[in-house]
Parts: C-alpha cells; sequence; structure tokens
C-alpha cells in the first residue's frame, strides 16, 4: 500500500520511489511503511521551498518565533507519543527517549537566545550614519538526519535554520521514519507556512538527490564520517553552498588520581554505555594506569558492567541499555569484537547477542592494549576497549593517536593534571570528572578532524544558518565635509 508518506507544499503525498519500512528492534513489528521520495518529488519539494522561504524570511523574527513557539507547545503536548515512538523505532529504552524529547522541547529557547545572541542585529554608530551588521538566512537547507537521536538532532538543524528565515527540506534516517513523519506532523498543527518544510522519506538515492539538487543552498547534516566525507567530496568547487558536518568520533577517556572509584565507574559507564553505545559522543577508548588503582577501577568496571540491565525498551521496571537500531548492527558489533580478538584484544566482559532475533546486545570490555595495529574506526555500539599506561603523556599521545576529535575526558582529583591534558588534548568536548556524553544544547558542539567541519552544531548552529551583512547607512544622500584629494564641486 502506498502511504502518504512524503509532505510537500503542506501535503502528504505517496512517495513514487522504492518501497521501505521500518522496524521495531526489540519486537521485531512493522513501524512504518512507504515508498521513497524520486528526483522529480525532491524538485517539486524544492521548488515549492524556494518559493515559500521569500514570505518565511520576510516575517519578522518575532513572528516567526511565535510559530516555533507552537512547534513546542505541540511537542510539549505529544511528548510520551513521540517518546513511544523514539522507543519503540530505535530501541532506546523509554526514560532515555523521553530525556530526548525534553531535549526538543528545551532546544526552542535555547535556539531563539543563541540566534539573538550569535546572529541578531548589531548597530554601531559612526561619524556620518550608522553601521549595522545583520542576518539573513542561506535560502533552502537540507537537513539530514542520524537514526540515533533521530528527534533530536535533526531539530537541532531544523529549529535554528527555521529561526533564521530558511525554509528546510528534511531527510531523516531510513532507520526512523516514523519518528520524522510524527515531528513533521507537529509543524504542521503549530501553523507553519506551507513549503516551508518538506519531508522527503527516502534511502540514500534520495539524499542523493536532495545533496546533488542545484536548488539547495547548503545541507546541515548529522550522520557517519563516511557520508559527511562522501557529501564533502560532492560539494568540493561549491564555495557558494554551506555544508554543517557533525560526524562521529572513536572519543577517548583518560583516568589518573581519583580518589572515589565507584564515582570513576559510574562516569565511565554514562560514557560507554548510554544508548547501547549508540551516541557520537561516547567513550570508545578508555585508558587506566597500569597500577594497582587502575587494577581496582577495572576490577569495579567489570563488575558493574556485568550486572548492567538490557532489556525491552517499555519494560515496567526501565533497563538502563535499550536495543541496538537493528539485527544488523548488533551483530556487526559481534564482529567488531571478533576481530579485535583476533588482532590480540582480551576479552574482559563479552559482549553478547542476547537474543538474535532482537538487536539487543549485552555491554561488552576488551583490553586491546596489546593490539599494535588498532584500527582507527568509529565503533557504534556498547563495546568499551581498554588501554593500560605507565605514562601520562604518553596516554594522551595515545588518546590523539585518531583521525577523530569529537569528545575526550579525564577523571582525576588533580586539577593540575586537567590543565595539562586540556592543553594537549585535540577535541570540541573536552570534560573533567563528568561523561563525556550527555552535551548540553546551551554549548557550542563539533569536532574536529574526521568529526566535523568547523561548523559547530547546538548553540553555534546559528552561525551556519544566516550569512552576515554589513551596512552603512544614512537617511539622505549627503556630500562629505571631507573630500578626497583630487576631487572639487
Ligand atoms: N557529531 C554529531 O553530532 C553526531 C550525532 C549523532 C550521530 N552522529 C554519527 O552518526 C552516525 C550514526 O548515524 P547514521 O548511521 O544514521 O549515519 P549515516 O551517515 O548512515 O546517515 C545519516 C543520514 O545521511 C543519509 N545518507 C547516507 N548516505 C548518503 C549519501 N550518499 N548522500 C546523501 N545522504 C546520505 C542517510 O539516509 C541519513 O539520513 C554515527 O557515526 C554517529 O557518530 C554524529
Ligand atoms: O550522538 C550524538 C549526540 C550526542 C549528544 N549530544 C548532544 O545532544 C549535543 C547537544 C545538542 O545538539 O543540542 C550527547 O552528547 O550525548
Amino acid at each position: 500500500m502506498n502511504h502518504a508518506v512524503q509532505f510537500i507544499n503542506n501535503q502528504w503525498l505517496g512517495g513514487e520511489g522504492k518501497e521501505f519500512t521500518s522496524l521495531d528492534p526489540v519486537k521485531n513489528t512493522q513501524v512504518w511503511q512507504g515508498q521513497a521520495a524520486t528526483a522529480a518529488q525532491v524538485d517539486t519539494a524544492v521548488q515549492v521551498a524556494r518559493k515559500a522561504q521569500y514570505d518565511w524570511a520576510g516575517l519578522s523574527f518575532d513572528e516567526r518565533v511565535a510559530v516555533v513557539k507552537k512547534f513546542a507547545e505541540q511537542l510539549s503536548e505529544n511528548k510520551e507519543a513521540m517518546a513511544l515512538t523514539i522507543a519503540s523505532e530505535t530501541g532506546k529504552a523509554l526514560w532515555e527517549a523521553r530525556t530526548e524529547v525534553a531535549a526538543m522541547i528545551g532546544k526552542i529557547d535555547i535556539s531563539v537566545r543563541a540566534y539573538q545572541e550569535r546572529t541578531g542585529t548589531k548597530e554601531n554608530p559612526m561619524p556620518q550614519g550608522r553601521a549595522f551588521v545583520r542576518h539573513k538566512p542561506h535560502g533552502v537547507v537540507a537537513v539530514f538526519g542520524p537514526y540515533n537521536f533521530p528527534g533530536h538532532l535533526p531539530n537541532g538543524h531544523i529549529v535554528p535554520a527555521l529561526l533564521a528565515g530558511n525554509a528546510v527540506v528534511f531527510k531523516p534516517s531510513e532507520l526512523t521514519p516514523k519518528v520524522a513523519e510524527e515531528t513533521v506532523k507537529l509543524w504542521q498543527q503549530a501553523g507553519l507556512p506551507a513549503g516551508v518544510i518538506a519531508l522527503l522519506q527516502g534511502e540514500v538515492d534520495t539524499g542523493k538527490a536532495i545533496a546533488g539538487h542545484n536548488g539547495i543552498d547548503g545541507i546541515f547534516f548529522t550522520g557517519s564520517s563516511r557520508t559527511g566525507h562522501y557529501l564533502h567530496q560532492q560539494f568540493a568547487g561549491r564555495p557558494d553552498k554551506i555544508l554543517a558536518l557533525e560526524m562521529g568520533g572513536n572519543n577517548p577517556l583518560i583516568v589518573q588520581d581519583v580518589a572515589n572509584i565507584d564515582a570513576a565507574v559510574h562516569d565511565i559507564i554514562q560514557s560507554a554505555f548510554i544508548s547501547a553505545g549508540q551516541r557520537c559522543t561516547c567513550a570508545r577508548k578508555l585508558f587506566l594506569p597500569a597500577n594497582a588503582q587502575g587494577d581496582a577501577i577495572l576490577a569495579r568496571l567489570l563488575e558493574v558492567t556485568r550486572n548492567i540491565k538490557v532489556g525491552v525498551y517499555d519494560a515496567a521496571e526501565q533497563p538502563f541499555m535499550g536495543s541496538m537500531i537493528s539485527v544488523a548492527a548488533a551483530k556487526g558489533m559481534l564482529a567488531v569484537q571478533q576481530q579485535l580478538v583476533e588482532l590480540g584484544g582480551k576479552v574482559l566482559v563479552e559482549m553478547q547477542h542476547i537474543d538474535v532475533n532482537t538487536a539487543l546486545v549485552s555491554p561488552g570490555i576488551i583490553e586491546c592494549s596489546n593490539i599494535t595495529d588498532y584500527p582507527d574506526d568509529e565503533h557504534f555500539g556498547p563495546l568499551l576497549k581498554v588501554f593500560r599506561f605507565t605514562d601520562f603523556d604518553q596516554a594522551i599521545d595515545a588518546a590523539n593517536n585518531t583521525q577523530f576529535g569529537l569528545s575526550a575526558g579525564l577523571l582525576s582529583d588533580s586539577a593540575e593534571l586537567y590543565q595539562h591534558f586540556f592543553r594537549r588534548i585535540r577535541a570540541g568536548i573536552v570534560n573533567w570528572n563528568r561523561p563525556i556524553t550527555g552535551a548540553s544544547s546551551a554549548a557550542p558542539f563539533g569536532g574536529v578532524g574526521s568529526s566535523g567541519n568547523h561548523r559547530a552544531s547546538a548553540f553555534y548552529a546559528a552561525d551556519y544558518c544566516a550569512y552576515p551583512v554589513a551596512s552603512v547607512e544614512l537617511e539622505q544622500v549627503v556630500l562629505p565635509e571631507q573630500l578626497s584629494p583630487g576631487l572639487a564641486f
């Protein structure tokens, strides 16, 4: 059946491309089914968005804020339904899906503030006239979203883009179309004018048709480093288009000199295993000192990890970890564990596929100190790699030995050590005695190296949603009192 899953010009239409579905990764039921948007449908949506954007940008900022706040109201009224959709389409535990919806709602006020602080209008007096810095929207921008935060992360591009006066063509992850559909329905109910947002559902072909469409002015992308690099190549030689890339990481966490072992273990677990390890900021590599304290932390970490509750997202007694996104992703992580064993890794807590018909896996820990050619890949799941060190600077060097640079952390009671770590570590998020996941929307969020392209998101998303226009203005044409040499009037 061809469901009306594409939202173009304020109308829900059937896709004209290939059929695809999304599945509940734990209950194996179908959550969503539809047909992909074709290149022709992409073209229509972009053309409609172009026309709609002009009037949308012509509204005052306060008028746009009013619509965006209505969306926040809609989201608040439907927050439990949205959390359930997120949980059932991703397998994420319901308690966590609720925090995702709360982050979506919180994004509205933060983005209004960010627009004003970073891209609002500023005026400076001049001897003759006045100088202004104002900001204009780029036009029609595409938003590509990942599956791991199907609500919050696209929302983190869409809200600031709309506030700035852009029209948005939204292509969600093909693994989470239902969350996107529900989100866009809330925009419709909020009264966003026709054409200002389009939802184009589809797989990679739809993404390619959008990215390759000459009528878009930019792409705001959150997803894997591989796709981000592909888009970057596609945009080569196109300085006229804006590209914001939020990509993956291979994030280190170093521990040295901590008094409270349980507190350290807590922060390690929050960093490594939240969202079943499916956060871009998750700790992938744990550096522990090769001494008695390192041994004690490791022993306690293994003990607590073995007792982590993994389970069905809507269980009455909530698990810490829900499932991974799909059975294929779960199998992929088990293959990674096997690959690391073959390279010389020693399994300390085995990551297990709890039920091969579901995407539920238990968290794993593997010692990798003896691996000489450790692969610098992002392993997007609950497998923490442990490295033992004898010299703190060598641990920092090893932590920096990655193409990525998203998040990094130090657990230590020494302020001096933290200052030293902060100076040397290369990452866009650097934390001290806090988990390295759970970044604030009120701060910039982005990485260096293969993690981003210097266009941080969250609070700084305002920056890539608009371009600055500098003006000097005088209400009448006036002959200057002092003329340039060689001029006579
Ligand atoms: N830095 C961040 O803010 C951040 C946040 C969340 C997730 N991530 C990263 O996202 C990844 C997980 O998400 P994912 O697997 O959904 O990412 P992905 O790269 O597979 O997909 C992201 C989006 O790009 C689209 N896409 C894929 N190939 C495309 C192509 N060739 N042309 C155009 N569009 C294309 C997908 O359909 C999807 O909408 C992880 O690597 C994670 O670290 C990064
Ligand atoms: O998976 C990647 C995102 C992880 C998440 N980051 C944010 O929520 C950033 C804040 C924002 O975009 O508003 C995290 O750090 O856990």
